[in-house]
């Protein structure tokens, strides 16, 4: 037999077995005239079928180019993940359950700014702002209120928070325990990605090196107590909003993956007890095959990496799984609607490149935070992919398009000598000091922004096919007073609680700050206790500092 049929053979009862313990969506998949949608389709000349084992190989197996399951959406579909949150817990968990009721799969929260770089509502810093990109969460008291009603044994939550990850994470644990849930139960994702803070997204609040101190902590302390819990999203999507191309924002992504891992490795961690658990985050603009063909070629490059690099062993620490949203910053605010057809060209395109988790921009996003009706849109986008266009019954379509497969090297190749080029700089952290990645993205997206005012780029509805006073759509307005409420609301914990409880604790993270130890446990035993995200944040400024970047 030849070494394509064997693998194929190899393959084949690896799917067999995958199927009897997590069977298809369907017995039977077929087009609308009733022909079958084979699992997969591969090469059927010889000469196509080496390189085919080189480059793409089997769905679910290494290079992982065509997915990182066997069966893929033929077993389960992505989860439908809508990023939401405003106002306050009580209006967030409002909107968590209207999403969960309209058919959405798992939860992804926005929390505000002053949460974001770890001040309370009540802090000087967060006036204005309180409720206002997010959701509001100064303390347990809040994230009781936010996920009131919602089974943490049932539901994987992501959390949008950075430097203040471990704060949040506790609170989530916290409230696991007061549901019954034990943490091994737990399942979501802490975005916790703090290098493209630096470069990208601006909520960081220390230095690099307490950061990525904080991070470890995190992935060491996840391994043993939530093991199921994704303990990073490694962001190229913000690289992306901020201007980046496609190229950087892979090749910024894996070098800020890159120096997480070694981080953590240097720290002693054997590599196969967090690898599993790293998750990523990329963006999905309009270029349709461009889009699909970077998926493809990062999973290609992270399987490389981690096997040959970091040599991991576990065939988990190889799979780049990712989620993806689609591109904010290609929303117009000009004939909204318009929003809805880029959205499903993007979105197609994450599902076309095998993502496990996606969020579907909403048409008003240019201008306010979604209305519930936009949500509600932006969610049935994805369900019709999932449920009505038949992209989901064969694995990996386009895989075998010579366009595509061109691409996929193509994207590959650039990523690679930015990763080199990275790497000869000493790695992402001392790119990022030295202002290289930023301005490289400031370039390109100067280049974009010239293409668009000088008409060479056309974008419809905006540059090109105006039309004049167009209605105003209705939009969401945060209420204003929350700042006040919130305030009150912290005046009063602050009198209920057991202050000298909480000075205990903080003190203890202090201590724990101040030497080697892993900080997790100091910071639950904190949260517990009711101490803010404000205070428990401080504390560690105090002894961390606070990061200034050099101007470029
Ligand atoms: C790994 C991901 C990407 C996806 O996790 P999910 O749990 O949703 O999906 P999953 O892991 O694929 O699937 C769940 C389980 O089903 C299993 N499973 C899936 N498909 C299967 C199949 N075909 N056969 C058998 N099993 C299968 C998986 O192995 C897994 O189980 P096991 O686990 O047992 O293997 C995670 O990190 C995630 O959800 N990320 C979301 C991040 C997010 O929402 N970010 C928002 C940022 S918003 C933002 O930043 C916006 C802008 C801003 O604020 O600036």
């Amino acid at each position: 037999m030849s070494d394509f049929n064997e693998k194929l053979d190899a393959w084949q009862r690896k799917v067999e077995k995958a199927v009897a313990k997590f069977p298809e969506r369907k017995r039977r998949f077929t087009t609308s005239s009733d022909l079958e949608v084979d699992r997969l389709y591969i090469p059927k000349e010889n000469g196509e079928q080496q390189t085919y084992l080189e480059k793409l190989g089997f769905p679910g197996e290494y290079p992982f180019t065509r997915g990182i399951q066997p069966t893929m959406y033929r077993g389960r579909y992505w989860t439908m993940r809508q990023y939401a949150g405003f106002g306050s817990a009580e209006e967030t968990n409002e909107r968590f359950r209207y999403l969960l009721k309209q058919g959405q799969t798992g939860l992804s929260t926005a929390f505000d700014l002053p949460t974001q770089i770890g001040y309370d509502a009540d802090h000087p810093m967060a006036r204005g702002e309180v409720g206002k990109v997010g959701v509001s969460i100064s303390s347990l008291v809040d994230m009781e209120t936010l996920l009131k009603g919602i089974p943490l044994d049932k539901v994987s939550t992501s959390m949008t928070i950075n430097a203040p990850a471990s704060v949040l994470l506790a609170m989530y644990i916290a409230v696991g325990e007061k549901q019954g849930v034990s943490s091994d139960k737990l399942t979501g994702t802490i975005q916790n990605d703090i290098l493209k803070e630096y470069v990208a997204r601006g909520t960081y609040i220390y230095p690099p090196a307490p950061s990525m101190r904080l991070i470890t902590n995190i992935f060491e302390y996840c391994a043993d107590k939530v093991p199921n819990w994704n303990t990073i999203s490694i962001s190229g999507y913000h690289i992306r909003e901020a201007g980046s191309t496609a190229v950087q924002e892979v090749a910024f992504t894996i070098s800020n993956a890159i120096a997480y891992v070694q981080a953590a490795v240097d720290a002693g961690l054997p590599v196969d007890k967090f690898a599993p658990r790293l998750s990523f985050f990329f963006n999905a603009h309009n270029n349709f095959m461009e889009e699909i063909a970077k998926f493809r070629a990062a999973r290609r490059i992270w399987a490389k990496i981690m096997r040959h690099r970091f040599k991991a062993e576990d065939p988990k620490s190889w799979q780049l799984r990712f989620h993806t949203q689609t591109g904010g910053s290609t929303l117009t605010a000009q004939q909204p609607d318009n929003n809805i057809v880029r959205v499903t060209i993007q979105a197609l395109a994450a599902v076309l490149g095998g993502t496990q988790s996606l969020h579907t921009n909403s048409r008003d996003e240019a201008l306010a935070l979604p209305t519930e009706d936009s949500a509600r849109i932006a969610l049935r986008t994805q369900q019709i992919i999932a449920y009505e266009s038949g992209v989901a019954d064969t694995i990996d379509p386009l895989g075998g398009s010579y366009y595509i497969e061109s691409l996929t090297d193509e994207i590959e190749k650039e990523v690679m000598r930015y990763i080199e080029k990275i790497d000869e700089m000493g790695g992402a952290v001392t790119a990022i000091e030295q202002g290289y990645m930023q301005r490289e993205i400031q370039q390109a997206s100067y280049r974009t922004q010239m293409a668009i005012e000088s008409g060479e780029d056309v974008v419809v509805g905006m540059n090109k096919f105006t039309i004049e006073n167009e209605p105003q759509p209705e939009l969401l307005r945060v209420n204003p007073a929350l700042g006040k409420i919130q305030a009150e609301r912290l005046a009063k914990l602050r009198s209920e609680r057991n202050n000298e409880e909480v000075q205990t604790k903080l003190q203890a993270l202090k201590t724990a700050a101040e030497g080697q130890d892993n900080l997790m446990p100091y910071i639950l035993d904190a949260v517990r206790v009711y101490a803010t995200t404000g205070e428990i944040c401080d504390v560690m400024r105090s002894v961390f500092g606070e990061y200034r970047p050099s101007l470029f």
